[in-house]
C-alpha cells in the first residue's frame, strides 16, 4: 500500500521537502508531503536515491546532535535494524496468528520482503529493548528469519505488502474494497500473515497467492497505517509510551497491541482494525487519541488553574528557545491533524500557546495567522520543529472516521465466505493516443453487448458490460468507457480504484510508445493486471512479433515467451479477435484474481461519471462494488445524497437493481457527486443527508486551508520587491464534470507570466449555490457558471458580498475573456522612449536658481516635463534628472525643437561643463502582447 512522503522522509531523518523534490525529479506527481506513494515508486526512490537521503538524514541528525541525539539512530535504519533482526530468531514462541502463518506466506519471496518490518519499530524506538519486536518478528515464519537482511527499504517494502487487502490483491484496493472477511485468527492476532505479501513488489498475479489471497489479511492490511513504521502506537494521553510500543505495529503487523503493551494505538489502525478488532483495547485507545473527531487531545487537564499555569511556566522555563519563542517540545508524541486544521487547533492539542505557534512559524519563515486553516506542509513543518510527530489524516481516512462516527463501515463485505459471489471484472482500455482504444470500446461494445434483444444501441453512461463465452458458460466483462489512464490515474489519486484489469492497446503497426509505457506503469503502481491488445492486425505493416518483444522490455512477458501476460492480436476496425480478448480478460482474471462480493447486502461502489442533466436533474453512473443496489435505497455518493429514484442501465432501459461490478445511472440524488467518490446506501435519508453534509464542510475547510497557500517569507519579500503578485481566484461550476475539468485544464493552460496568477479554489457540478457564493465572497473569488445559473438566493447572495459571477456556455469564450482580465491584473510595463538631445555650449551660473545650460538643442525635442540623462564623453554621469526651468529665449516653454538654443536647468544638479549631453526620455506604458 502506499505510504506518505512525510512517512518516508521520517524513515530517511530528511525532511520532507527532500523527499518530495527527489521524487519529483523522478517524474512522481506528488503534491504535498501527504501525498501517497505506492510501493513500486518507493522501491525505485529507494534503489535510486535511498543511500544519498540516508545519508543526507544522518548528516542532519548529526547535526542536531546534543538536543536530539537520541533521535540520531533513526536515521540509521542498518544500525538500527541490527538488534531487531537478531531478536526474531530468539522469539520464544509464535503469536496466536503464528501457525497459521508459514502455511499463508509459502515461498521463500516473503521472508526477505518481511524482513525489515521490524527495522522500524527498532527504528522508531530506538530505547525500546529488543524485546517488543520479538512477537512481531514471531509472527513471520521463523525459518525466514535468520535470512534476513535488513533491506534498504525498511518501511514501505512492508507497506507493499500490506497493501494487498482482501481476498485480491489486484483488484480495487485502497482498503476500500476489501472483498473477504479476515478470518478471526488473523483478526484476533493481526500479526501474523498481515503482510499479505505480493512478490518482490512485482504486482504481477501468481496463482500461487490464490489460496491466501483468499483468507487474508489482519488488521496489517488495513489502509494507510501498515506502511507507516511511524503509526504505531499512536500516543495517547501517555504519548511516549505509544512509539514503538507495539512491536508489530512497525511493520504493518499491527494488529494487537498486545505486543508492546503500550497504550497506543494498534500499531496498523488498518481499514477496519479499530471497530472490529481492537476488542476494547482498540477502542479505549482510540479514545485516547488525539482529538481524532474534535476532541482535543493533549495532556489530561486537572486540578487548579494556577497550578497548571505554573507548571507551564516552569516547562517552558526548560523549553528550548526557537527564535526567541519559548515552546515546550514534545517527545515525539503524535498530533492527529484533521486537513485544514489551524495554528489554534495544533496549540489546543499539545496545551501550547498559540500565539508562540505563529512566532515560531514566523522564525522558520511561515507566515501563517492562529486561525487561518494551515495546509499540510506547514502543519508537518511545525510538528518536526517541535518535536511532535503530526499526521494530517488523509481524506480517506477522514472519510473513514466520519462514517465510523455514524458506525458505518465502509469498503468491507458482510457475511462469511459462503456469502461471497463471483462477479465480473471491471476493465479500463488505455494505450498511446490513435493506438484505437476509442475504437476497441466501440467494437467490444457492438459486437458483444449482454443483451442484443432488448438493447440495439447502447447509450454513453460511462461503463457497459459485455458478455463473451468461455468453456460454454457466458462470463460478463464491465468495461468503463473512458478510454485513457488519465480517468483512471485521476480516480487513484482520490483514493478509489474501479479497474480490475487494464487492457493494454498497443497498434502493432506503431509499436510501444510514451504513452503505452505510462499506461503500463500506471497499471502496474496499481497492481492491476495487465492484457495486451495487439491492436490493427489488418494494417500491412503490422508487426505483433515486433510488440511483444518491445513490452517484454518492460516486464509484460508474453505466456507464448514463457511469461504471464496474455497478448492477443486484433483489428478493432475489422472486428477480429475481440472474442479471444475478452477471453484473456476473463483468463486472466481467473488465474490471478479473486473477484467476488457479498451481493446481499446494502450496496457500495463507486461514481464512475456524473453531471447535470437539464430534465433529469443530478445524474450519476455508478459502479457497484458490492451489494445490490436498488430503486428507493437511501443513499450517498459523496458529498450529495438523495433517494434513487430510477436506474437506468447502458441501454436506456429501466433497471430495478444492479448487482456486484454492474454500471447503472442513478436518479434522484439532489448534487452531483464527484467522479470517484464512493457511495453507499444507507439505512435512511436523514443519515445520508448529515453524512453529505459532513462530507461537505470538510471538502469546504479542506479547501480553505488549499486556498491559503504557503507563503513563505521569501514570497513575500520577492513579491513585495516586486509590488506585490497579484492572484485571480476563480469557482467553477458547470453543467458537467467533463465541461468542469476542460475549462479547469484550458485556464491552467493560460499563462501571462509570474506575476500574475490564477488559482481555481473550488470547482463543482450543477447550479451555483449559496456555499458557492460563500466561499467566493471570503476569498475574493470570482465565480465562473459554464451552462448553469445561481439557484435560490444565490444571486441575491452574490449582489450582496458583491461577488462577481460570470456566465459562459462557450469555453472559448471563457477563456479569452479570463485572460484579458487576468492580463488586466498585470501592471502596466514602461520602456523608455527617446525623445531629443541638446549639447550644452555654455554655463551661467546663478546663484538663486543654480547653473543654467545654454544648449543647442541636436536631435528630436527637448520637452520640459520628460526625464533627462546627462553624458559626458559618452557616459552617463547623472540619471534621471528633470528639468526645474526651460527657456527660449526669455520665455519659459514646454519644449524646444531640433536646431534652436534654449537655455535649462537641471534640478538639484549643477555640476555640468561645456560639451555634456543632455539626452531626454520619457516612460511610456508598453502595450502586453
Ligand atoms: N486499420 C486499422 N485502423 C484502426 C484500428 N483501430 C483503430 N484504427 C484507427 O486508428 C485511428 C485511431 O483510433 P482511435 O480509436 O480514435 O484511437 P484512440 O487510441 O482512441 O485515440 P485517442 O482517443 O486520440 O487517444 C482511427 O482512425 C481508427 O479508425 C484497426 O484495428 N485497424
Amino acid at each position: 500500500m502506499a505510504v506518505r512522503v512525510h512517512e518516508l522522509a521520517k524513515e530517511f531523518g530528511v525532511e520532507s521537502k527532500v523527499v518530495l523534490n527527489t521524487l519529483k525529479d523522478m517524474g512522481e506527481y506528488v503534491k504535498s508531503a501527504s501525498s501517497t506513494v505506492e510501493a513500486p515508486v518507493v522501491r525505485r526512490l529507494n534503489e535510486e536515491h535511498g543511500e544519498a537521503l540516508r545519508a543526507q538524514g544522518a548528516k542532519k541528525s548529526g547535526r542536531k546532535a546534543p538536543a536530539q541525539a537520541e533521535a540520531a539512530p533513526a536515521a540509521a535504519p542498518t544500525q538500527a535494524a541490527a538488534p531487531a533482526a537478531p531478536a526474531a530468531p530468539a522469539a520464544p514462541t509464535p503469536g496466536p496468528a503464528a501457525p497459521a502463518a508459514p502455511a499463508r506466506t509459502p515461498g521463500p519471496v516473503p521472508g526477505p520482503r518481511k524482513a525489515p518490518e521490524p527495522a522500524p519499530v527498532a527504528k522508531k524506538a530506538p530505547a525500546a529493548p529488543a524485546a517488543p519486536a520479538a512477537p512481531a518478528a514471531a509472527a513471520t515464519p521463523a525459518p525466514e528469519a535468520p535470512t534476513r537482511t535488513p533491506g534498504p527499504t525498511p518501511g514501505p517494502r512492508p507497506s507493499a505488502g500490506g497493501a494487498r487487502p482482501g481476498n485480491n490483491p489486484f483488484s480495487s484496493t485502497q482498503g476500500m474494497q476489501r472483498n473477504t472477511p479476515r478470518p478471526p485468527a488473523a483478526r484476533e492476532g493481526g500479526s501474523g500473515s498481515g503482510a499479505a505479501p505480493t512478490p518482490g513488489g512485482m504486482p504481477r498475479p501468481n496463482p500461487a497467492m490464490m489460496p491466501r489471497q483468499s483468507g487474508l489479511p489482519g488488521p496489517s492490511a488495513g489502509r494507510g497505517a501498515p506502511g507507516r513504521p511511524g503509526a504505531p502506537g499512536r500516543g495517547g494521553p501517555g504519548g511516549a509510551p505509544g512509539r514503538g510500543g507495539p512491536g508489530g505495529g512497525g511493520g504493518g503487523f499491527a494488529g494487537r497491541p498486545g505486543g508492546g503493551g503500550a497504550p497506543g494505538r494498534p500499531g496498523g489502525g488498518g481499514f477496519s482494525g479499530p471497530p472490529r478488532t481492537g476488542g476494547p483495547a482498540g477502542r479505549n485507545t482510540r479514545g485516547g487519541t488525539q482529538g481524532a473527531f474534535g476532541r482535543a487531545g493533549g495532556p489530561v487537564r486537572r486540578g487548579r488553574k494556577s497550578k497548571r499555569a505554573k507548571r507551564q511556566e516552569f516547562d517552558q522555563m526548560q523549553a528550548p528557545a526557537i527564535g526567541g519563542v519559548r515552546v515546550r517540545k514534545g517527545n515525539g508524541e503524535t498530533v492527529r491533524l484533521t486537513r485544514g486544521s489551524s495554528l489554534a487547533d495544533f496549540a489546543d492539542k499539545i496545551g501550547a500557546d498559540s500565539a508562540s505557534l505563529v512566532e515560531v512559524l514566523f522564525h522558520l519563515g511561515e507566515i501563517v495567522t492562529a486561525t487561518q486553516s494551515a495546509n499540510d506542509e506547514t502543519l508537518l513543518l511545525l510538528g518536526e520543529e517541535l518535536n511532535y510527530n503530526v499526521e494530517v489524516i488523509s481524506p480517506e481516512d477522514e472519510d473513514r472516521e466520519l462514517l465510523e462516527s455514524f458506525d458505518i463501515e465502509f469498503g468491507e463485505d458482510e457475511g462469511a465466505e459462503e456469502d461471497l459471489a463471483p462477479r465480473p471484472p471491471v476493465v479500463t482500455v488505455m494505450g498511446h493516443v490513435d493506438h484505437g482504444k476509442t475504437k476497441l470500446l466501440d467494437a467490444l461494445r457492438s459486437s458483444n453487448v449482454v443483451d442484443k434483444e432488448a438493447g440495439g444501441i447502447t447509450q454513453t453512461i460511462g461503463a457497459y458490460q459485455v458478455a463473451t463465452d468461455v468453456d460454454g458458460t457466458e462470463r460478463r466483462i464491465t468495461l468503463i468507457d473512458t478510454p485513457g489512464h488519465e480517468a483512471f490515474t485521476a480516480m487513484r489519486a482520490r483514493g478509489a480504484q474501479a479497474t480490475d484489469i487494464a487492457i493494454l492497446v498497443v497498434a502493432a503497426d506503431d509499436g510501444v510508445m510514451p504513452q503505452t509505457v505510462e499506461a503500463l506503469n500506471h497499471a502496474k503502481a496499481a497492481g492491476v493486471p495487465i492484457v495486451v491488445a495487439v491492436n490493427k492486425i489488418d494494417k500491412p505493416d503490422a508487426d505483433p512479433t515486433k510488440v511483444r518483444g518491445q513490452l517484454t522490455e518492460y516486464g509484460l512477458v508474453p505466456e507464448e515467451y514463457g511469461g504471464d501476460t496474455m497478448f492477443v492480436d486484433v483489428s478493432a476496425k475489422a472486428g477480429t479477435g475481440l472474442d479471444a480478448l475478452l477471453e484473456a480478460v476473463i483468463l486472466t482474471a481467473d488465474a490471478s484474481l479473486d473477484l467476488r462480493a457479498n451481493p446481499h447486502q446494502n450496496a457500495e461502489g463507486l461514481v464512475i461519471e456524473a453531471h447535470l442533466d437539464r430534465g433529469r436533474g443530478p445524474v450519476a453512473t455508478v459502479l457497484v462494488h458490492r451489494g445490490t443496489l436498488k430503486v428507493g435505497d437511501s443513499i450517498v455518493a459523496g458529498p450529495a445524497f438523495g433517494r434513487v429514484r430510477a436506474m437506468l442501465d447502458e441501454y436506456g432501459n429501466n433497471i430495478e437493481e444492479a448487482t456486484p461490478s454492474r454500471p447503472a445511472l442513478v436518479l434522484g440524488l439532489t448534487a452531483v457527486p464527484g467522479a470517484g467518490d464512493n457511495f453507499m446506501v444507507v439505512a435512511d435519508d436523514r443519515l445520508a443527508r448529515q453524512i453529505a453534509e459532513k462530507r461537505e464542510a470538510r471538502e469546504r475547510n479542506a479547501l480553505l486551508a488549499q486556498r491559503t497557500g504557503r507563503r513563505t517569507l521569501e514570497d513575500f519579500m520577492s513579491s513585495m520587491e516586486k509590488g506585490e503578485t497579484d492572484e485571480l481566484l476563480l469557482i467553477l461550476k458547470g453543467d458537467g464534470s467533463g465541461s468542469v475539468e476542460a475549462l479547469e485544464d484550458a485556464l491552467a493552460k493560460i499563462d501571462v507570466g509570474d506575476e500574475v496568477a490564477l488559482r481555481v479554489i473550488d470547482r463543482g457540478v450543477g447550479a451555483i449555490t449559496e456555499t458557492n457564493v460563500m466561499l467566493a465572497a471570503a476569498s475574493n473569488a470570482v465565480i465562473i457558471g459554464f451552462n448553469v445559473r445561481p439557484q435560490g438566493k444565490a444571486t441575491e447572495l452574490a449582489d450582496r458580498e458583491g461577488v462577481e459571477i460570470k456566465y459562459y456556455s462557450i469555453i472559448y469564450n471563457a477563456i479569452e475573456e479570463i485572460e484579458a482580465s487576468l492580463k488586466g491584473l498585470l501592471k502596466p510595463e514602461f520602456e523608455e522612449a527617446q525623445l531629443g538631445t541638446a549639447e550644452i555650449r555654455d554655463i551661467f551660473r546663478s546663484s538663486k536658481i543654480g547653473n543654467i545650460a545654454g544648449c543647442m538643442v541636436t536631435s528630436g525635442t527637448i520637452r520640459r516635463n520628460s526625464k533627462a540623462r546627462l553624458l559626458r564623453d559618452g557616459s552617463v554621469v547623472a540619471d534621471n534628472l528633470d528639468f526645474s526651468s526651460l527657456r527660449r529665449e526669455k520665455d519659459d516653454v514646454s519644449e524646444v525643437r531640433e536646431g534652436f538654443e534654449c537655455g535649462l536647468v537641471l534640478r538639484g544638479f549643477n555640476d555640468i561643463k561645456v560639451g555634456d549631453v543632455i539626452e531626454t526620455f520619457e516612460m511610456r506604458e508598453k502595450p502586453r502582447a
